[in-house]
């Protein structure tokens, strides 16, 4: 059985879209028939409770748990800690002791690898993994990008810093060459794109410009709507909450775009194989 394809969600800065993007790209996934795990490494716990567990301190078993059990080589339970959503994915929770974690990885054998080390153990059962950042370049980050195919970079299109996203690539980079060198970017999504303004145009435009040469930047922008705003309290997606709204449209373009990318790296690696 083909192992997930594993992709990072990642943005040093805070509220560019990575959790709304991991859930909404996850279950866009999912109800194209892929079996997906979504995994939070953010100690904030945003995709966890977006996924309506409103209180994730409570939780018997998150990341954290999983994570400390791989550093002290004890084994794992089947699916252990694994949560199911009523919309066909599947959740490793997160909470604020993961932070406490990130300081202990520090000290830790493999330090960087400890989150690639969980992942082996349930790759086999999805098609694809996401990876839900927090907004720092930290060791937890670091563990995400060495445990990752891809990258997914979103930037709220109205605020691009373009020194951030050096940074980034930067760091990208640094874990590409030396953790891990199947790592690549799979592209640039735009977020929060208010199309009533000519600015957000015109921001659209130059990213497309200056970056669209070197990275791929999704041909599907996320448009900025109150309605993607209201999902995080609602524990469902934005296809459950506004199925016919431009935000449902925009991540199930996004979806497409991901799974036929997919399509054409498998393609190209039999190819290859030939
Ligand atoms: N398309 C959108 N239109 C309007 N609001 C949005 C949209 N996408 C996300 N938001 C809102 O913007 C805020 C930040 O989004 P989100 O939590 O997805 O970002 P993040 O990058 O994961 O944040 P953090 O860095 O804190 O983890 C949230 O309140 C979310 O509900």
């Amino acid at each position: 059985m083909s192992k997930a394809t594993v992709m990072a969600v990642v943005n040093q800065k805070g509220g560019t879209g990575k959790t709304t993007t991991c859930e909404n790209l996850g279950i866009g996934l999912a109800r194209e028939g892929k079996r997906v795990l979504l995994v939070d490494t953010d100690p904030q716990g945003s995709l966890t409770i977006a996924l309506g567990h409103s209180r994730p301190d409570d939780l018997p078993v998150t990341l954290t748990d999983l994570m400390a059990k791989v550093m002290q080589d004890q084994p794992l339970a089947p699916k252990e800690g694994i949560l199911p959503h009523e919309e066909g994915v599947e959740l490793v929770p997160a909470n604020i002791t993961l932070s406490g974690l990130e300081v202990s990885l520090v000290n830790a054998m493999s330090r960087e690898t400890v989150l690639k080390q969980y992942l082996e153990t349930v790759k086999d059962s999805y098609d694809f993994i996401l990876l839900d950042c927090m907004p720092s370049l930290g060791m937890l980050t670091v563990n995400a990008l060495a445990a990752s195919d891809q990258v997914l970079i979103p930037v709220q299109a109205n605020y691009l810093s373009a020194k951030g996203l050096e940074q980034l690539l930067q760091t990208v980079n640094k874990v590409k060459r030396q953790i891990n060198p199947k790592l690549r970017i799979e592209g640039i999504l735009l977020t929060m794109v208010d199309y009533r303004t000519n600015f957000a145009k015109e921001i659209s435009t130059l990213i497309r410009d200056t970056y669209g040469r070197r990275l791929k930047v999704y041909d599907a922008d996320i448009p900025r709507s109150v309605r993607a705003a209201e999902i995080s309290a609602e524990g469902v997606s934005i296809f459950k909450h506004d199925p016919g709204g431009k935000v449902a449209e925009a991540y199930r373009s996004l979806t497409k775009e991901v799974m036929a990318n997919a399509e054409k790296r498998r393609k190209h690696q039999l190819d290859q194989l030939r």
